[in-house]
């Protein structure tokens, strides 16, 4: 029997207003800029003209990956999609880092303890005392909304959504599109491509640059792709 293929896009959102900022954002839920929708647009048509067709969309529950989502379906024409939001795709949690400016925090604690924050994969970021409550997560246990996460944290509890949601369609040679944050995305492309833990800090995502996975039936990469979508100047 044929090997039946698929293929996986990973999309991290277009620029957020705490990008734009050069603010840690994590669980925060800022927006997209205008410049973000823009790219997210130009994102959209770069895989429009891919003519990949999906059967289902993968967001967070961070309205900068939705609106990103929203805006990329629009552009391939493909708004009927199902489309499932969860908070296993949010971004990871950058804890009592959360809204200071990058630049500023490395003249604070240092050069080295920033990098270590930032691309380390056990390093925790400082956390909060309490979690910060928000509605949109009530459904699931207090437990579930973190004080600050590490990239081996997020990519805990973000497998489970792979393992369950998302692989077993791309099994049955169903393609997916997730649109989701740099250090989830980072965990996922690490899990994906089996990097190590040493490795893993070496590996960026930009916003808004679609990654493009054709993939065997188990799951193996046959092929990887970036798309570099023509953005407006910003
Ligand atoms: O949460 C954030 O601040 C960003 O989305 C990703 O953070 P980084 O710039 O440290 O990768």
């Amino acid at each position: 029997m044929e090997d039946v293929m698929s293929q996986l896009v990973l999309l991290r959102h277009g620029q957020s207003a705490a990008n734009f900022a050069n603010t840690y954002t994590g669980w925060t839920d800022a927006p997209l800029t205008a410049h973000g929708v823009a790219e997210a647009k130009a994102a959209g048509a770069a895989l429009a003209a891919t003519g990949i067709q999906f059967t289902h969309v993968h967001t967070s529950m961070l309205s900068r990956a939705i609106k990103t989502a929203y805006l990329v379906q629009a552009a391939i024409d493909q708004t009927w999609l199902p489309i499932t939001k969860s908070w296993r795709l949010n971004e990871r949690h950058y804890g009592a880092l959360r809204g200071i400016n990058k630049d500023e925090s490395r003249a604070v604690f240092g050069k080295q303890q920033v990098a270590q924050w930032r691309r380390g994969y056990r390093a925790h970021p400082p956390l909060l005392q309490q979690p910060v409550a928000d509605r949109r997560y009530a459904p699931w246990p207090q437990t579930i909304v973190p004080r600050g996460e590490s990239l081996a944290d997020a990519e805990q509890r973000l497998v489970p959504y792979w393992v369950d949601t998302i692989a077993p369609r791309l099994r049955r040679g169903e393609n997916q599109l997730v649109v989701a944050h740099g250090s989830t995305l980072r965990a996922l492309i690490k899990y994906l491509e089996q990097i190590s833990d040493d490795d893993i800090d070496g590996v960026e995502v930009a916003n808004a640059q679609p990654i493009i996975y054709t993939l065997n039936q188990d799951l193996t990469i046959a092929d990887k792709q970036v798309l570099t979508p023509n953005f407006p100047g910003k």
